[in-house]
This record gives structure tokens, sequence and C-alpha cells, in this order.
């Protein structure tokens, strides 16, 4: 269908469905760091959309050590240039050796192939990829199609909806 805009075709993602979508990445990602046992030195979330997927991640995986790097690339859902807002303590961040870096979802690719180039040794990990995206990203959950818009919870309310026969 050509007449349809990005967001009518839609994922919604309730805070109950993240929750869970975001402990299992972190159990994919258990043991799995360079340091020894499999350990992460630090999480790093992009902000904004990373940081409730990186709370319950480092959660799981009992890392204390949280950072953020916040990058920007759309305004609603028109894609801009991407480009690094705040960036993350450079001593800890070093290549980016040890460092699992969270994101809500990776759509194009572009943010997290900037995050990539300034860390090429990192870790990265989102909890929803799109196809175009998905070279870009180490470790994620579920894939949706490219044409669909992923809603989350922090960016929808409940409300009234007529009834069908009310239309
Ligand atoms: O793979 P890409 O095409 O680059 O898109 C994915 C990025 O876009 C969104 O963030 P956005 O820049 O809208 O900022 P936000 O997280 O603050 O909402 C999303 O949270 C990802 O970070
Ligand atoms: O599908 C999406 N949903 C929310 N934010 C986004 N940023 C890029 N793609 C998306
Ligand atoms: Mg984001």
């Amino acid at each position: 269908m050509t007449d349809r805009l990005p967001h009518e075709k839609g994922f919604h993602v309730s805070w109950d469905q993240i929750h869970r979508d975001s402990r299992a990445l972190a159990w994919r990602l258990d043991h799995q760091g360079p340091g020894e046992g499999g350990v992460w030195t630090a999480v790093v979330a992009i902000t904004r959309g990373g940081m409730a997927p990186a709370m319950i991640l480092a959660r799981e995986l009992d890392i204390r050590v949280v950072d953020t790097i916040s990058v920007k690339s759309y305004d609603h859902q028109t894609q801009a240039e991407a480009h690094v807002l705040k960036a993350p303590d450079a001593a800890m961040m070093g290549d980016g050796t040890g460092i699992l870096v969270v994101d809500d979802l990776v759509d194009s690719g572009k943010t997290l192939e900037l995050v990539r180039s300034l860390y090429p040794k990192a870790h990265f990990a989102t909890v929803y990829a799109k196809p175009k995206g998905r070279p870009m990203v180490d470790t994620y959950v579920t894939e949706v199609s490219q044409d669909t818009w992923i809603f989350f919870p922090w960016d929808m309310a409940l409300q009234y909806v007529e009834p069908y026969r009310g239309r």
C-alpha cells in the first residue's frame, strides 16, 4: 500500500513487553563479555530510547557502571543526519572493549553506524531491529519489517476509542 503513513503499520509495545524483551536481551548477553567469566565493564545507553532497556539490562547483569551517549537522528518520524550531543566518559570507553552499547531499536542503522565508528570494539545490542540496520547490531531480540513503525510505551497513553459500530 502506498497511501499509508509510516505509523499506520504499527507495532505497539507495552511496558510489560519492553520489560520482557529487554530481559531476554540481557540473558542473551550474559557471560558473553570479554572480561574474566564473560563479564561486561559497563552499559552505555543511547539516549533517549536506549535508557529504559539499558536500566533493565544493567539490573539483570548486575552492572553498576552506566553511562550515556546522546545521539539525535530523528525529528518525530523524519530522519535527519545523526550527530552526537553528549559523549560518554572517554577514559572508560577506550575503543569500546567490554562496553555494552544499548538502544531500543535499530532502523536505518545510521545511529549505530555513528557510535560504532567512535567505539569499534564495543558490543552493540538493541531490543528490536529492522532489516536495513541489522548489520550494525551484534545482538537483538525481535525483528520487525522495514515498513513497520514501532511505538514505545513512553510515547503512548491509554485513550478512549469509539466502538466499531459508532463510526
Ligand atoms: O537506526 P536509525 O535509523 O538511526 O534509528 C534508530 C534510532 O532512532 C531513534 O532515536 P531518536 O534519534 O529518534 O531519538 P530518541 O531515542 O531520543 O527518541 C531510536 O531510539 C534509535 O536510537
Ligand atoms: O520504528 C520506530 N519507532 C520509534 N522510533 C524510531 N526511530 C526510528 N525508527 C523508529
Ligand atoms: Mg534513540
